[in-house]
């Protein structure tokens, strides 16, 4: 028998049923301990019901402990695989992790515009939790002035929003001004996570979208398995987008999916280990509160779900 590995003459023909589900893709880095960058992701978006795609930026060798090495792939090969995945499975909402350097996020930059994608998620990813640095330096620039427009929300956790704005972020008035600061740059939504703010009573996020802020808070949770928490907060909120979320049901989906992830630890790992991509499903979550500000007199202010 012949086989032959030659490319196929002519491309098949897309499907011209409407999909059973909605997809979804993510432009980020492997992450060999499978709790953070694409693993986390399409783990994520396989509990809440979306088809995963994918496009490789880099392969990390990493676990609980610590990151071991980092292999980029070629802007040329991200552009491909993201001209694959756009052309064919034609995902509803993108979302971009660790882009590692200047040429990729310029490839990347360079898709988002060419597609004109509705609903890009960007996740600054900047540094791992064991603090290896998964952007170089000169690559922030290129984030905030080519990515950043492009974007429909980013989802900076408090140094990521420092690093990008250049400001020490301490009160609750420093964060409204980061995420002010931010969404001038041409991002209609800011998601200012709070996972880093050293508050031990609550996690709070806080969404903007250029006039309202609306907070989201949960009750802290005190573990060591919150690796990848920020892909998968990330991920979730994709997820909601591609299944035609509004953007503030998309964030509350989001932080009650990372909070049922970190309630039941799957114990894997000797160091920060990952989330449970289960827990959603599983368990569920409750007490995530949410309110808009100025939350004067009462107004929107109450439990959304
Ligand atoms: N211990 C915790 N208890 C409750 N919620 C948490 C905790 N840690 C993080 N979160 C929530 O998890 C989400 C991700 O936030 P975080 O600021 O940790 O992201 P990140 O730093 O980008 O993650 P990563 O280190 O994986 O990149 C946010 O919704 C945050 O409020
Ligand atoms: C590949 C990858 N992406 C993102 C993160 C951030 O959690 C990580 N540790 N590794």
């Amino acid at each position: 028998m012949n086989i032959s590995l030659n490319k196929q003459q002519h491309p098949p023909e897309p499907s011209r049923q409407a999909p059973l589900v909605p997809a979804a893709a993510t432009i980020a880095g492997s992450d060999s301990g499978g709790g953070a960058g694409i693993q986390a992701d399409l783990k994520t978006f396989q509990e809440l019901g979306v088809f995963g795609a994918s496009a490789l930026t880099a392969v990390t060798a990493q676990n609980t402990l610590g990151v071991h090495g980092v292999h980029p792939i070629p802007p040329s090969m991200v552009t491909a695989q993201i001209d694959a995945v756009a052309e064919d499975i034609g995902p509803a909402a993108w979302k971009t992790g660790m882009l590692f350097s200047a040429e990729i996020i310029e490839a990347v930059a360079d898709r988002a515009s060419f597609y004109k994608w509705s609903r890009l998620v960007v996740d600054p990813v900047m540094i791992a939790k064991g603090g290896a640095s998964l952007l170089q330096e000169n690559a922030v620039q290129a984030l905030r002035s080519l990515l950043l427009p492009l974007a429909q929300v980013v989802t900076p956790n408090i140094p990521e929003a420092e690093a990008l704005t250049g400001m020490r972020i301490e009160a609750m008035a420093d964060r409204k001004e980061a995420a002010r600061r931010i969404h001038a740059w041409g991002v209609k939504y800011v998601v200012l996570k709070g996972g880093h703010g050293g508050n031990r009573a609550q996690s709070l996020d806080l969404l903007y979208d250029g006039r309202v802020f609306t907070e989201f808070a949960a009750p802290w949770i005190e573990t060591r398995h919150t690796h990848g928490t920020g892909c998968t907060f990330a991920a979730a909120l994709t997820a909601g987008l591609a299944s035609g979320l509004p953007m503030d049901e998309g964030v509350l989906l989001a932080k009650r999916f990372i909070q049922a992830a970190l309630t039941n630890p799957l114990n894997l790992g000797a160091g920060h280990g990952p989330t449970n991509h289960w827990g959603y499903n599983r368990q569920g979550t409750a007490g995530v509160f949410f309110q808009t500000a100025p939350a004067a007199a009462g107004e929107g202010e109450g439990w959304l779900r």
